[in-house]
């Protein structure tokens, strides 16, 4: 794909009907793309496709080994063409297969970055003139030299950017101090009409992260993303002890296991697992249901790493789900647009999946084809002293 890389799986049946699902799995594309070739294509052929639920079950506890983000991406893909596949069939768009239309359209927000504090504002600015109620701010650290989801392009972000992995410095000191500045200066600008978000990308220790939560309150952040490492879900007891700042995790989450404790405890407050990480539509459907128990709302993952197929899938499901939050929306390029042509539409800060038969989006495989697999690492991160960190 231009500028990055997606693994999109077409299922066809044998009545001709197309449906379309996304494996992405950045940074380790090609071992979705092995697994689904070497795995679980040969499965599928001769399948009733419309036993959707069957071969979700087929798939993940007939492979014995359970879990992990190559498993759970290849079913999603799989578990999202067979929905596609279901609603060309009945010829309804997927949210009336899913129970309908809870809402009018889903709220989604925009990432405003910059260099300094100024520039991030002034993005921030300019996504509120094009009508979004919700935007997060990623700023460059002042003494750092470059820092995750600051882009250099106002409005198209890639982190996954060489052929082997760049190298950033990290000091938690220099960013503790610079976020609340920068909320502070936001909601100077922009007011208090319209949600502010902000990702600390797992950086954090508790402590730390409480600290940020409570130095964040009288900005009232939408919420707080990833603020610590969630593989101990109890870690986030000691934030939530001291902070009523909202709690975000889960875009990095494959399964309701991931999340059990964080949701059932309630120590957070909206989950990021999205379709193509989390199994499906299918494994989304039971996350959204059980968080929906405990008060906790769906906010899913929507980086330009999960393509417009995801998206589409995405929007469906946060139509549908009473439990919905918010969407996160980083606008594809126009190049990926036209590879992967979509019925979703953006207006007045809120999407829509319209109206068109399953997903509404598929692949130009012509298209597709102008644009080669170009091997591409996430970054990673290192203390300035040298040590490996989080990214
Ligand atoms: O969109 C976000 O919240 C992210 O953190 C983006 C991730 O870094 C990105 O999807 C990694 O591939
Ligand atoms: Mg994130």
């Amino acid at each position: 794909m231009p500028g990055r890389n997606f693994v999109t799986l077409v299922i066809e049946t044998s009545d001709g009907v197309r449906g379309v699902g996304d494996a992405t799995l950045n940074g380790r594309e090609l071992s979705v793309a092995a697994y689904l070739n070497d795995h679980v294509i040969p499965c599928l052929i001769g399948r009733d496709p419309h036993r959707i639920e069957d071969i979700w079950q087929f798939l993940y506890r007939g492979a014995y080994w359970r879990r992990g983000p190559v498993t759970m991406s290849a079913i999603a893909a799989v578990d999202t063409a067979l929905w596609d596949i279901k609603g060309k069939v009945a010829g309804l768009p997927l949210y009336q297969l899913l129970g309908g239309a809870s809402r009018e359209a889903v709220m989604v927000y925009g990432h405003a970055n910059g260099g300094t504090v100024e520039e991030t504002v002034d993005s921030a600015l300019d996504y509120q003139a094009q009508g979004y109620k919700a935007i997060r701010l990623q700023s460059g650290i002042p003494g750092l030299a470059s820092t995750y989801g600051v882009s250099k392009d106002r409005y198209f972000y890639e982190p996954a950017d060489a052929d082997l992995p760049t190298e950033n410095l990290w000091s938690t000191e220099k960013y503790l101090r610079s976020v609340p500045e920068l909320f502070a200066a936001a909601r100077e600008a922009l007011g208090w009409d319209v949600h502010l978000l902000h990702d600390v990308h797992h950086r954090l220790t508790p402590i730390e992260a409480a600290r940020l939560g409570k130095d964040l309150e009288p900005y009232r952040p939408f919420w707080m993303e990833d603020a610590v490492v969630a593989d101990n879900q109890e870690s986030f007891r000691l934030v939530r002890q001291h902070t009523t700042t909202p709690l975000a995790v889960g875009e990095i989450f494959n399964s309701v296991w991931d999340a059990k404790t964080l949701i059932q405890e309630q120590l957070i407050d909206y989950i990021r697992a999205t379709v193509v990480h989390a199994g499906g539509i299918t494994h989304l459907r039971r996350i959204a249901a059980f968080a929906d128990m405990f008060n906790v709302r769906t906010g899913c993952h929507g980086a330009t790493d999960l393509s417009p197929v995801t998206m589409a899938a995405a929007l469906h499901f946060d139509l549908s789900v009473p439990n919905f939050g918010i969407q996160e929306y980083m606008r594809h390029t126009e190049e990926t647009d036209a590879v992967f042509p979509h019925a979703y539409t953006f207006e007045k800060g809120a999407m829509h999946p319209g109206d068109a038969p399953g997903l509404g989006v598929d692949i130009d495989e012509e298209a597709a084809a102008h644009f080669p697999y170009k091997r591409a690492y996430l970054p990673v991160n290192r203390l300035e002293d040298g040590t490996m960190f989080n990214w």
